[in-house]
């Protein structure tokens, strides 16, 4: 589990995060969403240590996350942001390697490489696994960053769009494995623009707007028309299909 209490953030005298508590429980996916600017990404990224919340707590588990050594942390979380920038003259290979870095640093044991080729052959890049990144496409490259990260066998996954520039195929690769990691009890926190694959594939939503919590709980108690037209100032319809919503903007 992992969750926040009381989050505030602002920067270039702006509110970004306002009074933030939200909880993201084992064994499960959660989907961050909203509409652009809202402080999704804000929020994951302050949720794995990567910015310091002006004030307010995150707790891992049990514990208080800032009281956790930066090692300790890594070990525990990981965390995948937008746009994370690649060195381009990296082999794939190499890429999901850096995953095992928190577990054993500088170099790689036989257990690390094998799950190392494990993660490769998840994301269906065996094949490419000695390409340099630069001469990969742009679903490729964001194929080889979520390897990376579920190589590092976190028991928190926070992902921000890793769906970014990847194909139906493949995107349904990606859920599909996510909620493997989180069936073996594992959180997975991700943000997603896709309603109808948050719908599908979450256990768990967390709607933001404004740097707030507009609304939490079950997709199906978020993704209604009435709070998913707040959240996005637009009308939408959703539609159970197999009981799951759907979500069309009108
Ligand atoms: N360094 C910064 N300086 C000033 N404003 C910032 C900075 N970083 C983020 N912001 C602002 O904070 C707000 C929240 O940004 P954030 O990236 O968290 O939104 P988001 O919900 O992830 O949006 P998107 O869906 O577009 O990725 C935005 O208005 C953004 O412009």
């Amino acid at each position: 589990m992992i969750g926040c209490q009381e989050l505030n953030y602002s920067t270039g005298g702006k509110r970004i995060l306002d009074r933030v508590s939200a909880s993201a429980p084992s064994g499960a996916i959660t989907a961050l969403v909203g509409p652009n600017g809202a402080g999704k990404s804000t929020l994951l990224a302050m949720l794995g240590r990567m910015l310091v919340p002006d004030s307010g707590m995150i707790r891992l588990g049990g514990e208080n996350a800032a009281a956790l050594a930066r090692a300790a942390f890594a070990r525990r979380v990981t965390t995948l942001r937008q746009a994370t920038r690649i060195t381009p003259r990296l082999t794939v290979r190499d890429l999901v390697g850096f995953g095992r870095y928190p577990h054993n640093p500088g170099h790689l044991t036989a257990a690390d490489r094998k799950i190392v080729d494990a993660c490769l052959q998840d994301l269906a890049l065996s094949d490419l696994a000695e390409r340099h990144l630069d001469t990969l496409s742009g679903g490729q490259q964001q194929r080889a960053l979520i390897a990376m990260a579920l190589a590092q066998e976190t028991e928190v996954l926070l992902l921000d769009e890793p769906l970014n520039n990847l194909d139906l195929t493949h995107a349904r690769r990606v859920m599909q494995i996510l909620a493997q990691r989180s069936r073996s009890g594992r959180t997975v926190v991700t943000v997603l623009h896709d309603l109808t694959i948050a719908a599908r594939f979450a256990d768990h939503v967390i709607a933001v707007k404004d740097g707030q919590v507009l609304n939490e709980g079950a997709p199906a108690t978020v993704f209604t028309p009435e709070v998913l037209s707040q959240l996005y100032d637009a009308q939408v319809e959703v539609h159970l299909i197999d009981g799951k919503p759907v979500i069309l903007p009108i």
